[in-house]
């Protein structure tokens, strides 16, 4: 198959910022990164997202609100400016560039209600960059009644191409997903639970931070334990594959009451103990643990997961990838999938009932001449 320049575009539900990818792939077994760009939001970006968010979780379906077309607005705007930025660092035009995968966010997640909803708009962003986008990548598979998320699984069974089976796949974001490849590439793939989402919540309510830097909150605090129980005591935890999570299914509430040290360290671990009873649901335990995500950078949570899985949790750089640039990566591979019409989600991954494709192709009016 031929091989095209795509870039990935990803903001996720840490709100931290939009991510943008460029790589060269056939949308199958090659994966070449190029360049990668991260562009933070700032307070008052963030804030319209967060009250986008509120509105939707209010919501019973999607629809038109004058908030959340706002929020709307600026992460288009911010998408686009994060394709030139990533384009100008690379030294590519835009000509030269096939597709762009644009996951858009996510402002509510309800697969059990028939729908998911990630806002940003695909036919402006094409317009103003000149390229082909696919956006609306989860819709078609929630219409069919899958969970629409997690995507990534098929992008992570090529990324673990060669390596010994099974293995999993770890995502630390707001949220966390894991992807088993066993033999013959078979895959399964669901939630996990919350990754950094409450360590977030917890930290910025407390301090105004984003997020607890390095672990060095939860690594000054202990672990309550009847706090944890509590948390853990929860039968979504039982629930096999396939499964998938809004970023607000859970709460730090639980926690509430003690010192931000041992919130910390309680969510913390509340987080690593929900991928020890991730890996009870595969039917093998994976040999080796991959881990992507900005989680991986928290070395408190890494070393939890170490014990609360009695297996080592190794960064996805173990493998030469870069971490932070597996989702905006892994969306440019999904866009050229969608392209050619390859499956993007699975029974197993998303309970799709076959293997299906997704997608919405959005084909500028001028498109950028070939250089
Ligand atoms: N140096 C660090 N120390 C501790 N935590 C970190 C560090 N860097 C990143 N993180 C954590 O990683 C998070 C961002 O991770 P990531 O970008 O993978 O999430 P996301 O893509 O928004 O989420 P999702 O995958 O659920 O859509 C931050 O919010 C923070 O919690
Ligand atoms: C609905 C939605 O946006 N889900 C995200 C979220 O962030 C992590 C986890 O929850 C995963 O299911 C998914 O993203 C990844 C990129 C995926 O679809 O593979």
């Amino acid at each position: 198959m031929e091989k095209l320049l795509a870039i990935g575009l990803m903001s996720g539900t840490s709100l931290d910022g939009v991510d943008a990818a460029l790589i060269k792939t056939d949308g199958e077994g090659h994966v070449r990164p190029i360049e990668f760009v991260g562009d933070d939001y700032t307070g008052d970006e963030r804030a319209a997202i967060r009250a986008a968010v509120q509105r939707a979780l209010e919501m019973e379906r999607p629809g038109d609100d004058p908030v959340i077309a706002i929020a709307e607005r600026m992460l288009t705007a911010r998408h686009a400016d994060a394709v030139e930025r990533l384009l100008a660092q690379a030294g590519t035009a835009a000509a030269d560039v096939g597709v762009v995968g644009f996951h858009g966010q996510t402002i509510a997640h309800r697969p059990d209600r028939g729908w998911t909803w990630q806002i940003g708009d695909g036919a402006g962003l094409a317009e103003r960059i000149g390229i082909t986008v696919v956006d609306q990548l989860r819709i078609a598979d929630v219409a069919a009644g899958g969970q629409g998320a997690p995507l990534l699984p098929v992008y992570h069974r090529a990324l673990c191409a060669g390596l010994p089976q099974p293995v999993a796949v770890l995502n630390l974001g707001g949220v966390g997903n894991l992807t088993w490849i066993g033999a013959d590439e078979a895959l399964i793939a669901f939630d996990t639970g919350p990754a950094n989402g409450l360590v977030n919540q917890w930290v910025e309510h407390q301090t105004g931070a984003a997020f607890d830097a390095g672990g060095a909150l939860a690594a000054a605090g202990s672990v309550h334990h009847s706090v944890l129980d509590t948390m853990l005591d929860n039968p979504w935890f039982d629930l096999p594959a396939p499964k998938s999570l809004d970023r607000h299914d859970f709460t730090d509430q639980p926690a509430m009451g003690l010192s931000l040290e041992d919130g910390a360290a309680t969510l913390t671990r509340f987080t690593a103990e929900t991928v020890a009873l991730a890996l009870r649901l595969v039917p093998e335990r994976p040999a080796r643990i991959i881990v992507a995500g900005g989680g991986r950078h928290n070395p408190v949570l890494m070393r939890m997961i170490g014990e609360a899985c009695a297996l080592v949790p190794e960064p996805i750089e173990a493998l030469g990838w870069n971490g932070d640039a597996t989702e905006a990566e892994g969306f440019a591979y999904m866009a050229v999938r969608s392209l050619r019409g390859l499956p993007i989600s699975f029974p197993g991954t998303t309970g799709a009932p076959g293997p299906m494709t997704g997608g919405t192709i959005h084909t500028p009016t001028k498109r950028t001449q070939a250089a």
